[in-house]
């Protein structure tokens, strides 16, 4: 049956062995010493806990084999590479107060307590034992923790019985050679042994890549003669920032952020870049991309004209924070020069980056519609003197949303200008990095594409199909008994992101949420917040997956699997950064397992396991979050009314404001957009692309070639269905490619035997 799944489900052994879980190796004693109140002894002795773990983990953790650890590497920079103060300075409207839902999640806490104690009192007689446990279990967080504590063992003690699924036993099947049928499908193909079974899969494969096999020839013609040969324009490897004949004060600001040794991908960049060729670099989250094209950038502004002040760096990122994180690590780089910096990002007030783009920074750092609106209405700002383009999280800009900004972005740079392209899940398809308007670029991949960091554990939690209801509590049960700090969660929506959040506060779980319903302000907050320990959890959305630097993330839990692999590996990249370890838990329902076969598939078996959380502790869980639903509905009604409240007066203040300052308002020029009102509305309702670019394309002449977006096949879809197509062709392409390794690896096998004479 081809490969066993044993390398798939972890066993108690494999737990000890790999799994690192401090606060699960901690005395159940002091655990329940711990868990036994959580006022404010309990808070101190968690706070004294986290720290105690913090120290010891850091030298545990850490991987010396990993590249630019020799050194010190990873684990010597400072604790806080980045921060928002530029971003902080330009946050609009600092008076006005905002709703906390903090505060409404504890005043609901304090009332329920309330309400329970005085139920207590007015009881004369008292209940019997048994129903007291039972109230006690839906309204007491104190008996809620004793429940943890006969939670820990369970789940010991079930991590390995059940081949994969949560509570699978208790349901009494599917048997567990159903399961083991199951899993051995995904990975067969990864299997070393001859067997009959394989040999015919292969033979199935085969057909399929004699297909493939022409598509992909022609295909590699095409990159051959696009990419320019990477021998050549590498000069060396090299082992140390000093080598690379970077001037001073670069190597200062490098030695500042405690860098030393260069990571592969910015050994590999840095000197192609200075050449001022184009770059199309790719390797795994975490492994240093946003220093391998900002030291260059650098290096090469140190020699700029200083007679006439221009902006000559655009660096295009996809979310705000992401932006303020490479504006704030490229500003400390640079701390020892004289090149001056702007972050244009929506949220943050234009008036002040207005003010700031005036004095032409050297590099802007920006998000693409607001430096749109820039060009189109910030007074004598423009981008016909930039010399280098560089776009992070390239693949996403070519998502929809970005694609047209895109466009009208490179249609107002210098055609003459140097361009660089970075992701962890980059490709190199040329049709893409043609409408990228990429010239001869060098293609640098450092990893295999499409992998997630090695120093990384993922674990996936099944839900059965009809056990769908069951997620919320399995998250609850993990955060409250394993996964305990540094913690990012990951939800499709906004909304389920939002009510968890409540959920957690409402069982006393310091939890704090990233996503696009949140203010500027609370957006920054909430990352700041958590970087520095004073949240646990973070609840965010796809708007965290990319990019974001927080060191020391222990876990990335997805409360849903992504539908795209590669956001799926954005996801859990937020954590095993730089070397460090990481563990990503990921809930997988029966619609999932595509992709969690791709997953498994990228990954060593090492780095898979199966975690069961076992039947019973979902069901004390669930009766906890059906317990508090009402509550949950109370504080989004709370919250709602306040916004109410809070919008009334913002309306009442704008009122006054146009009263008092009518004529000078209206004075101003209407801030204009590249789309129309009417292509901009039909743009934001995602229909028909072909229309609407076609008629822009028309009314922007004369359009450069580059500019032209290419995009045939995808025409008169809607946005959600392009992007599933998208999708469903990446993952294709990354089958192939793996059927394709799979296949030369076996002819180099056979090529290898020893011939019959
Ligand atoms: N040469 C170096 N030595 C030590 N640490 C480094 C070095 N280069 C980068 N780092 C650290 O590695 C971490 C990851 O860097 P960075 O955020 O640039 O990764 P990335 O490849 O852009 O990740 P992602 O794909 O998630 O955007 C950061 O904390 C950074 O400070």
């Amino acid at each position: 049956m081809g490969k066993s799944n044993d390398d798939f489900i972890m066993t108690i052994d494999d737990d000890d062995d790999n799994i690192v879980i401090p606060d699960e190796e901690k005395d159940i004693a002091e655990e329940e010493e711990q868990d036994k109140d959580q006022s404010k002894a309990g808070k101190k002795n968690k706070k004294t806990n986290k720290k105690k773990n913090q120290l010891q983990q850091k030298d545990e953790d850490f991987d010396n084999q990993f590249t630019f650890a020799l050194d010190g590497g990873g684990d010597v920079g400072p604790a806080k590479p980045w921060d928002f103060t530029a971003a902080r300075t330009m946050l609009k409207n600092k008076d006005l107060e905002r709703t906390s839902i903090d505060d409404i999640i504890s005043k609901k806490r304090k009332e329920t307590k309330e309400l329970k104690k005085s139920q207590k009192i007015q009881d004369s007689k008292p209940a019997p034992a048994e129903n007291d446990d039972d109230d006690d279990d839906e309204n007491d967080d104190n008996d809620d923790d004793e429940e943890n504590e006969n939670v820990f063992d369970d789940d010991d003690d079930d991590l390995a019985e059940d081949g994969f699924g949560a509570g699978a036993k208790e349901e009494g099947k599917p048997t567990d050679e159903d399961e083991e049928n199951d899993i051995s499908e995904g990975d067969e193909d990864d299997s070393a042994t001859d067997t009959e079974d394989e040999d015919q899969d292969d033979v199935n494969m085969n057909n399929s890549d004699d297909d493939d096999e022409e598509d992909d020839e022609l295909e590699q013609k095409r990159k051959d003669a696009y990419f320019a040969p990477e021998e050549e324009n590498v000069p060396k490897e090299h082992q140390s920032f000093s080598s690379m004949n970077l001037s001073r004060p670069i190597l200062k600001g490098l030695a500042n952020l405690g860098f030393i040794k260069p990571t592969d991908i910015q050994a590999r960049t840095i000197p192609v870049a200075l050449l001022g060729k184009d770059i199309c670099g790719g390797a795994v989250t975490g492994s240093g991309k946003t220093a391998a094209f900002v030291v260059p950038i650098l290096e090469r502004l140190l020699y700029r004209p200083r007679q006439q002040a221009s902006t000559r760096v655009l660096i295009l990122c996809p979310t705000r924070e992401l932006a303020a994180q490479v504006h704030s690590v490229a500003v400390k780089l640079a701390g020892y020069t004289d090149i001056t910096f702007c972050l244009c990002v929506g949220g943050l007030s234009v008036k002040q980056q207005e003010a700031d783009l005036k004095l032409k920074p050297d590099v802007v750092v920006a998000t693409p519609g607001r430096l749109i609106d820039h060009i189109r209405n910030s007074m004598g700002f423009g981008l016909d003197q930039s010399e280098i383009l560089v776009m992070d999280e390239a693949d996403r800009m070519l998502e929809d949303g970005f694609a047209d900004e895109l466009g009208e972005i490179i249609k107002s740079c210098p055609k003459s200008r140097q361009t660089m392209l970075f992701s962890a899940t980059m490709t190199d398809n040329v049709d893409q990095l043609v409408r990228m308007s990429l010239k001869n670029p060098v293609r640098l991949f450092v990893d295999k594409s499409n992998q997630a960091a090695t120093r990384l554990i993922q674990e996936f939690v099944r839900i059965r199909a009809n056990r769908e209801s069951d997620r919320s509590a399995i998250l609850l049960a993990l955060c409250r008994k394993t996964f305990k700090k540094k913690v990012i969660i990951f939800f499709r929506s906004k909304a389920a992101a939002h009510q968890m959040k409540i959920l957690f506060g409402l069982v006393g779980l310091n939890a704090g949420e990233l996503h696009g319903n949140l203010t500027q302000e609370q957006r920054l907050e909430s990352l700041e917040r958590f970087r520095d320990l004073e949240i646990d959890y973070l609840m965010a959305t796809d708007l965290a997956a990319r990019g974001l630097d927080i060191k020391g993330i222990d876990t990335v839990i997805n409360y849903n699997m992504p539908t795209q692999f590669a956001q799926y590996l954005h996801r859990v990249g937020r954590t095993a950064r730089a070397g460090r370890n990481g563990r990503s838990v990921t809930l997988v329902g029966e619609q999932d397992r595509k992709m969690l076969k791709m997953a498994v598939k990228s990954a060593n078996s090492a780095q898979v396991k199966n975690r069961v959380v076992p039947m019973d502790t979902i069901q004390r869980y669930k009766e906890k979050v059906e317990s508090l639903s009402s509550q949950i509905q109370e504080v989004l009604q709370e919250e709602k009314e306040d916004r109410a409240l809070r919008s009334a007066e913002m309306q009442l203040r704008k009122s006054e404001n146009l009263l008092a300052h009518g004529k000078e308002i209206y004075a101003r020029p209407a801030r204009t957009w590249f789309q129309t009102e009417t292509e901009k509305k039909k743009a934001q309702e995602e229909n028909t692309p072909k229309e609407y670019r076609s008629k822009k394309m028309d009314d922007a002449k004369p359009v450069e070639k580059e500019n032209k977006i290419k995009r045939g096949k995808y025409d008169g879809m809607s946005r959600h269905k392009r992007r599933r197509v998208q999708a469903m062709e990446d993952d294709e392409d990354y089958m192939k490619d793996a059927r394709k390794q799979k296949t030369s690896a076996k002819k180099a096998k056979k090529a290898a035997q020893p011939r019959r004479l």
